[in-house]
């Protein structure tokens, strides 16, 4: 059984296996440039964060009514139970189909369906959180936080990601005021490629409470001591570093530096169809390569849970603490 844990690191849209973009693909007429899904998959190597999101987009075009969402989030959900994930707070990104005519209801609409029945069907709690593209407008970002408000009950927080170096956190101040004044929980892509100043923007201009992916904050000293004193959490991804050569090899991966200097790491999957792993994946090779204890993946997982939007229901975070205590390795 694997170590219980919360997902906070995870696009909906990078769950798409390369068989359910086929089918999707079949069912919805849309042709795809690639003869098999073996021929997909040889197309999985990267050089960088933007060839991979140039694929993550253009293999979105087979997403295009509720039920392909429903079934998405339905696969993805699957996977992570098996992965020992209680609760995923799950990214989407509609600009990337609003863009392609896919309205924003029919995405959220077609995610609740899976969602709604998530804990019944595989013992997974969750919330949505919509991300902004940071290389749009920041007027198209202010225009789908518009479009998302009928489905705001559905959605805890709001996120950005996308291609970071030349966007910086302040180009999104205005969206993320308003998302603010709207209630919604603020998170953001910061030090994936972009500099650690991105970190500290996020911080201080969008007033975000936890920080997506943020390796580049060890360059920084000070952000370092920081991250650790205020206690931000970082939703790292391992692999995903790995496959988009942010780190040169596991090996080299700043994780066990991070959790010296008592940084509250968290581990994730991101884009887990694209990467080569889901949750358990990513603790399995960071235990391995990076020759973890059994008491730092334990918080890892506690980090997870801690870290999580999950106060509205504290008996519950409570349970799922009490699992990570309980957990034999
Ligand atoms: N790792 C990542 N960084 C930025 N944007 C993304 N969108 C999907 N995955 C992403
Ligand atoms: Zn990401």
């Amino acid at each position: 059984m694997p170590l219980p844990k919360a997902e906070l690191h995870l696009h909906i849209e990078g769950t798409l296996e390369p068989e359910l973009a086929f089918e999707l693909a079949a069912r919805n007429g849309v042709k795809l440039p690639y003869a098999d899904t073996d021929a997909l998959r040889e197309a999985y190597r990267f050089e960088n964060l933007q060839s991979f999101l140039n694929l993550y987009y253009e293999l979105m075009a087979v997403l295009r009514t509720e039920r392909d969402f429903e079934d998405l989030a339905n696969a993805y959900l699957a996977r992570a139970a098996a992965q020992g994930v209680r609760h995923a707070e799950i990214f989407f990104d509609p600009q990337a189909h609003i863009a392609r005519g896919v309205a924003v209801g029919t995405v959220v609409e077609g995610l609740a369906r899976a969602l709604d029945r998530s804990e019944e069907n595989h013992g997974v709690s969750t919330h949505l959180i919509l991300c902004f593209l940071r290389d749009e407008s920041a007027e198209s970002a202010l225009a789908t936080l518009d479009a998302a408000k009928p489905y705001l009950d559905r959605i805890i927080g709001v996120g950005l990601d996308s291609a970071e170096v030349g966007h910086p956190p302040v180009k999104f101040r205005e969206v993320y005021e308003s998302a603010a004044a709207l209630g919604l929980r603020r998170v953001a892509h910061a030090g994936e490629e972009g500099p650690p100043e991105y970190i500290t923007e996020a911080l201080d201009i969008l007033g975000v409470e936890r920080i997506d992916h943020g390796l580049r904050c060890m360059e920084s000293p000070e952000l370092v001591a920081r991250l650790a004193r205020d206690r931000v959490p970082l939703t790292l991804c391992p692999l995903s570093n790995v496959r988009l050569r942010t780190v040169d090899t596991l090996a080299d991966h700043p994780l066990p530096a991070m959790l010296d200097a008592g940084l509250l790491c968290t581990v994730n999957s991101d884009d887990p169809a694209y990467f080569g792993g889901y949750a358990d994946d990513n603790f399995k090779a960071v235990r391995e390569t990076l020759a973890l204890t059994e008491e730092q993946l334990r918080e890892l997982a506690r980090n997870s849970f801690e870290a999580s939007f999950l106060e509205d229901d504290e008996e519950r975070r409570a349970r799922y603490l009490a699992e990570v205590e309980n957990y034999e390795f």
